[in-house]
């Protein structure tokens, strides 16, 4: 899979694969474009008209020194209420767009947020969490600008410039075409613009999310960095990609101050100049070198219509640097959008006792390394089995595989007797539960924790707290089963936030219970609320627990020891403590080396964390 394109302006088929993605995302609103498109029309011959009245009035009242007053209360008149029309029903379109805009990102951001949600594991094994978030936040955001400001003003401008255009053509069509000259003028310099720019925009769109990267990185790490002293040297960082974004968005100001408004502005003057010296060497060819009455108004029209003109073609270029920070925002929300979602499952089996097969399962997370080889396992129904191995054993590979994480070879991965992928994803996800090392935790109330958004009774909440015996400590919370936990559980105690997780999973009343090594972090009372939890649940549901706390898997009905990706032993506690020399045997000695080493140095082991893994 490619990697998410971070410093590099979008290649031109990303550009259209990322313009389509607004059209589409605006679809929907096509009939009230399509209406808000003919008051914009509406609006402009409006628009046009008024240097058109300007005209009359000189032609047939100034130059002639007539003055009728009625006519010329009409002519302005007339020009007064076009302008106010022309301006209100402008307003209503840009209301009109404005909530077009605001629908078509929410429609993005939606899809965006939906995808990543669907995206498989192995994706997340290179995302970098910051970036994701930019990507779902502030790239949507800079494509609202475009839906808010460049759709109405280039279309609004586009018709503006089309409608003067038209009534230029009607007064003298060769004028008009000098005049017309400003168009390729100006499509020269935006193109130049954005040559010079574009660059720059995706530099600074890339480095903003690295901004945003760093700070997620060092909130998330806050313990690790301040104990570390890391501090000054993450500043440090920031202050350097914060100074490149900042170079950055300084060329691309550059490149819009220099270019846009003041080529622009040079044009508009060049223009005016052309038309006058027009006009000047056809009063020199006219008899008495001087211009007619009608060449004095349409004089008068067009020097107003250049102003005009010049206008909605700045306003138009103006938004292409915009144009340009969407369609790269754009890119980027596509190239996430391009990430291939895990495939849905066929839906047509179903989990009903959770018995689990392993057969023949090599798999590796790179071609050509295997971590697992050749691995063959069957556990039935309600049986117990603990997973043991040394660090990088595969054991948490197994599992990742057994959740469906990751795809494993069709066929090497059954329950019940089918293969994993037949399962349905919503019937697979209610009837495997997981219970990871570290708990996740929301910011909400214990029962919204246990419940997960699954619409469960109070009545299931608390059983499947019971069950994990945490119903206890949830009651002598504060609020109870109410009481908010805190961003990431941050009110309780580890050993706590583990109880939780097991509830949550619990709730779900699932055939197959995954813990990955749940009880590493925390204290012995709470390892054993877990023992006599897992010992409850012995039979009634199938239970895979990966350990390194030996003592959490004593009980199982079988041990499993991985070594390098093989099973090199199986059997229950004590028949694998009667292999001399064993693996599990050497494990359990180890381990209890360590526990004696602890009590010698009289530290409880009650909050200590066990010493291994790293993960
Ligand atoms: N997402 C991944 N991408 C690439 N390689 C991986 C990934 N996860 C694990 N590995 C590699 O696969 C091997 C097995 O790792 P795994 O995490 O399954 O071992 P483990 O027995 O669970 O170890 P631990 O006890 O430390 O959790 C290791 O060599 C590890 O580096």
């Amino acid at each position: 899979m490619a990697p998410l394109p971070e410093h590099r302006p979008p290649a031109q088929r990303e550009r259209r694969a990322a313009l389509a993605l607004l059209l589409r995302a605006a679809a929907p609103e096509l009939p009230l474009l399509r209406g808000a498109l003919l008051w914009l029309v509406l609006a402009a011959g409006l628009e046009a008209l008024g240097p058109v009245l300007g005209k009359a009035f000189i032609d047939r009242h100034l130059l002639p020194r007539d003055a009728d007053a009625l006519a010329i209360a009409g002519l302005l008149g007339g020009a007064l209420v076009a302008g106010w029309i022309a301006s209100w029903l402008r307003y209503g379109q840009l209301l009109r767009l404005a909530g077009v805009a605001m629908r078509s990102v929410q429609r993005i951001r939606e899809r965006v947020y939906g995808h990543v949600l669907r995206l498989p594991m192995a994706f997340f094994d290179r995302a970098i969490t910051g970036q994701l978030v930019s990507r779902v936040t502030n790239d949507t955001e800079a494509v609202k600008t475009l839906y808010v400001q460049v759709l109405f003003v280039m279309l609004d401008s586009v018709v503006t410039l089309g409608g003067m255009l038209v009534t230029m053509a009607l007064l003298d069509w060769r004028l008009m075409l000098v005049v017309a000259l400003l168009v390729p003028a100006v499509v020269g310099i935006v193109w130049i613009y954005q040559r010079l720019s574009a660059p720059a925009v995706a530099a600074s769109r890339a480095l903003r999310s690295d901004l945003n990267a760093q700070v997620a990185e060092a909130i998330a790490g806050m313990a690790t960095l301040q104990a570390a002293g890391a501090a000054p040297r993450f500043a440090e960082r920031y202050a350097g990609t914060n100074a490149g974004h900042y170079r950055s968005r300084r060329l691309e100001l550059r490149a819009n101050a220099w270019l846009l408004r003041p080529a622009l502005d040079l044009l508009n003057v060049a223009m005016l100049g052309a038309v006058i010296a027009l006009f000047g060497l056809r009063a020199d060819g006219a008899a008495g070198g001087q211009l007619s009455a009608v060449e004095v108004g349409v004089l008068y029209a067009f020097v107003s219509y250049i102003a005009r003109v010049v206008e909605p073609l700045i306003q138009i270029t103006m938004q292409f640097s915009q144009l340009q920070q969407a369609v790269v925002a754009a890119a980027r929300v596509n190239t996430l959008l391009d990430e291939a979602e895990a495939p849905p499952a066929q839906a047509a089996g179903q989990v009903t006792a959770g018995a689990l097969s392993v057969r023949q399962l090599t798999f590796g997370y790179q071609p050509g390394r295997p971590v697992l080889h050749g691995l063959d396992l069957e556990i039935p129904a309600g049986r117990f089995t603990g997973i043991v191995g040394a660090t990088g054993s595969g054991k948490s590979t197994l599992l990742s595989l057994l959740l469906r994480f990751y795809e494993a070879t069709p066929g090497s991965l059954l329950i019940d007797g089918q293969p994993l992928g037949r399962i349905g994803d919503d019937d697979f996800r209610a009837a495997v539960a997981l219970v990871p090392q570290d708990p996740f935790l929301l910011a909400a109330s214990a029962r919204e924790n246990i419940a997960m958004g699954r619409p469960l009774s109070d009545a299931q909440i608390e059983a499947a707290a019971r069950d994990a015996q945490a119903h206890d400590f949830i009651l002598r919370l504060p609020q109870g089963y109410d009481t908010p936990l805190g961003e990431g559980g941050a009110r309780l105690a580890v050993g706590e936030k583990q109880l939780i997780a097991i509830a949550r999973a619990l709730a779900g009343a699932p055939r197959v219970l995954f813990l990955d090594e749940a009880t590493a972090h925390i204290d012995s009372e709470t390892e054993r609320l877990v023992q006599r939890t897992l010992g409850a649940l012995r039979g009634r549901i199938t239970i895979v627990a990966i350990a390194h706390r030996l003592s959490t898997i004593r009980e199982a009905d079988e041990i499993v020891v991985l070594n390098h990706g093989r099973i090199a032993e199986r059997g229950p506690h004590e028949a694998l403590m009667a292999l001399d020399g064993g693996l599990y045997q050497r494990l359990v000695q180890l381990q209890q080396l360590v526990v004696d080493t602890d009590d010698d140095d009289e530290s409880p082991a009650a909050p200590q964390p066990t010493p291994s893994p790293a993960r």
